[in-house]
């Protein structure tokens, strides 16, 4: 029999020390393990039941590491955050359980360890609690390795097509660029394969393993790009940017940043660039505090920026930051003789994507020769992609391709008749733009604001007619 003290106090307190004795007996007895550790979520005790499960006497686990015994345990970070989970299901290898842990803290409140108790082991009443648990996990762990696909590099060096002597020595130059870990200027007209030697080279450097990030700096709204760049604390902005965001460079973080027409950037975040390429730090919009950061920059241009510094649209100082190491990719009119592996190279990946193979007469490869190519390896792909979709043929021939360039002809033999029915409205507009912007470009040295303001279209616009028309800047001397 207990003896109560006779104070009412004393009865209530005696009264709560013997209902914890017997409901952690209870719960113990009832429970399929129990196992509490220490403030260093140290193993300081555990019921036989449980130790039994992992193979040990209980007095053989006390001492371990929580972790060592039960890798899914959460009992260390229950610890370290002095909250208890109530409910959860953990992974047992074997098998799934339902289990809650209760931090152990001492009078005066400070956190001394926890306890966690396995409620069931044998969860088949829950299973589509577990089933769903488990189809989430797996989608978030498929969504996670896309994630990371994302923001590998895709292209290698292989995958940059040419065996002419021009190209040979960029690809040269390039593997040698990848053992440096400075920083890369890529300059040369767009459709060059600036953006795919930028992968490659990430792709053989030492940080191939890590993220490869890209931004195009003129593609971005100028009140965005700081943001974009640096990450912005939650709270910098209102709305759906409330919670802040990472920037690019955090996301490359140990890997490589490509910012492509860096020539469009504006003069103020020019001056950031140039402190983080120096201090290797940033600072995330509206946070008052610097973030180190270890990203390898590959910039990329296709306006002449030697001639930018010159005219005062480009900061001097990161010109000569970012030309380190510069590499100027040459456009396709300098290496025609890869015009054939080329074409064919495209001509296959074409053909495998709409299930049919293509291939090029020889008659075709002459007047492919003899176009100018000012939107370069895209052009060319567009061109031959549309001549595949317009004319429906496996084979492409010359009088095919002259209809989509009909500027070649005019170097060679007599144009071929005016492909009649419906196509051809849609043709002669597409012409037409693609003659107003080559112009709007070379007027303004490859500069794509200047010529998106002189087409009197927004610059997005631009770009847009640029990847579908499959044309770009002239010759910028960039390089
Ligand atoms: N040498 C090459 N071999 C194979 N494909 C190439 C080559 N060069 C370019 N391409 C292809 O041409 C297209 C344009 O290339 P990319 O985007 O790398 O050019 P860019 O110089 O970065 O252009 P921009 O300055 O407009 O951004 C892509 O589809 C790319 O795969």
């Amino acid at each position: 029999m207990t003896a109560w003290p006779a104070d009412a106090a004393d009865r209530g307190e005696s009264f709560r020390q013997l209902a914890m004795r017997s409901l952690f007996d209870r719960l113990e007895a009832l429970c399929e393990g129990s196992v509490a550790v220490d403030r260093e979520a140290r193993v300081t005790w555990i019921n036989a039941k449980y130790a039994r499960r992992f193979g040990l006497e209980a007095e053989a686990a006390v001492g371990m590491d929580i972790e060592a015994l039960i890798p899914h345990s959460r009992l260390r970070e229950v610890v370290d955050s002095g909250r208890p989970i109530v409910l959860d299901i953990m992974d047992m290898g074997s098998g799934h359980c339902v289990v809650t842990r209760m931090p152990l803290c001492d009078e005066g409140g400070e956190v001394i360890g926890a306890i966690g108790f396995v409620l069931y082991d044998r969860v088949e009443g829950l299973k589509p609690v577990v089933d769903k648990v488990a189809q989430l996990q797996r989608r978030l762990t498929a969504a996670e390795r896309e994630l990371s696909e994302n923001r590998r590099a895709k292209y290698s060096l292989a995958s940059f097509i040419g065996v002419s002597p021009a190209c040979t020595e960029i690809k040269r130059r390039a593997r040698r660029a990848a053992q440096l870990d400075s920083t890369v200027l890529l300059a040369g007209e767009t459709g060059t394969g600036k953006e795919l030697l930028a992968h490659a080279i990430h792709n053989v450097s030492p940080r191939a393993d890590k993220p490869f990030i890209g931004i195009n700096a003129a593609a971005i709204p100028e009140s965005l790009l700081e943001a974009e760049l640096f990450g912005a604390a939650p709270g910098a902005y209102t709305g759906a940017e409330r919670r802040g965001r990472e920037g690019k460079f955090k996301l490359a973080d140990g890997g490589t940043l490509f910012l492509d027409e860096v020539g469009d950037m504006p003069l103020s975040l020019q001056a950031k660039l140039l402190r983080v390429l120096q201090e290797r730090e940033i600072e995330p919009l509206g946070a008052n505090r610097i973030v180190p950061v270890d990203v390898r920059v590959i910039a990329a241009t296709s306006v002449d920026l030697a001639g930018a510094v010159a005219q005062g649209r480009f900061r001097a100082d990161l010109y000569y930051r970012l030309a380190v190491l510069q590499l100027a990719v040459p456009p396709l009119r300098e290496r025609l003789p890869d015009l054939p592996l080329l074409a064919e190279r495209l001509l296959d990946d074409i053909g495998s994507r709409i299930g049919q193979p293509l291939e090029l007469a020889d008659d075709a490869l002459a007047v492919l020769a003899r176009h100018a190519w000012p939107g370069n390896v895209r052009e060319l792909r567009n061109v031959l992609e549309r001549a595949v979709l317009m004319f429906e043929t496996p084979r492409l021939a010359a009088a095919h391709l002259l209809k989509l360039l009909p500027a070649a002809a005019d170097a060679g033999p007599a144009p071929v008749a005016a492909a009649g029915g419906v196509g051809r409205l849609a043709e002669a507009t597409a012409q037409a733009e693609r003659q107003a912007i080559v112009s709007a470009l070379a007027s303004t040295g490859g500069n794509k604001l200047a010529a998106a303001r002189l087409l009197g279209i927004s610059r997005a616009a631009l770009y847009q007619k640029l990847s579908v028309l499959g044309i770009g800047a002239p010759a910028a001397g960039a390089g």
